[in-house]
């Protein structure tokens, strides 16, 4: 598991304004904070993939590049991670996207997670990151990933949210043990209502407004 707030970075800096009552008020900031560490563990994850060499040819000679050999597939879990997702997009400029809409029933002491509206494109043999800023109870990345080997089965699997809780990361860790994890904080402890705390509440409603 990775976490990228481990050593001193601007990943910092953005999770801390991520969970500030005060600074989450502006949501351009927060979904542009969301963006910014999507951007960031894209980054460190791509030191985990495969390039090839090519000769380039600048204005001056040629040089020899290192170009990605396959760009992984992006999946996300709408709402909370369109923002996240648009992160990693601007990095893996030609990754295909993979949407999920699933959302969590609170019953009062369970938390139920619905899949709904699934789109991919063939998963057979590709990398995968799945992307999504809060895994909770993590229900929702499990359940869509088990929706999601309909559409084939990933050669590499990597998970990447903001904050996770313990428990959470638990249960995502029994689901899909091949997963490589990528964090940038692991919090203290879920409560009632599963919410993770401190967290940094609900992302969704932070980025695009609270729901009926
Ligand atoms: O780990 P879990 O307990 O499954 O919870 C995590 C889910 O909760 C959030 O979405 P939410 O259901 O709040 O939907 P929203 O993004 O539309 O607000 C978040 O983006 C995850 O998808
Ligand atoms: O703490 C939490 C848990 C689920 N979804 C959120 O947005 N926040
Ligand atoms: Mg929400």
């Amino acid at each position: 598991m990775h976490i990228v707030t481990s050593e001193p970075s601007i990943a910092n800096h953005f999770l801390a304004e991520l969970r500030d009552v005060n600074v989450q008020r502006d949501s351009l900031r927060f979904r542009r904070n969301l963006q910014r560490l999507g951007e960031i563990i894209a980054y460190r994850i791509s030191s985990q993939l495969n390039y090839t060499e090519k000769v380039v040819q600048t204005p001056l000679a040629e040089s020899r590049g290192q170009l990605l050999a396959d760009f992984p597939v992006l999946a996300t879990v709408l709402r909370a991670g369109l923002p996240f997702h648009q992160g990693f997009l601007n990095y893996f400029d030609q990754s295909p996207s993979a949407f999920v809409a699933a959302y969590r029933i609170e019953a009062t002491s369970r938390v139920e997670v619905q899949v709904e509206y699934l789109s991919a494109p063939s998963l057979n043999d590709r990398v995968l990151i799945l992307a999504d800023p809060m895994l909770a109870t993590g229900k929702s990345l499990a359940l869509t990933y088990r929706a999601m080997l309909r559409f084939g089965q990933p050669r590499q699997v990597h998970i990447a949210a903001v904050i996770a809780s313990p428990e959470g990361l638990r249960h995502v860790l029994e689901e899909i043990p091949e997963a490589h994890i990528w964090l940038a904080a692991l919090d203290d402890h879920l409560n009632e209502h599963a919410y993770i705390v401190p967290g940094l509440g609900d992302a969704g409603d932070l980025a695009y407004g609270s729901k009926l």
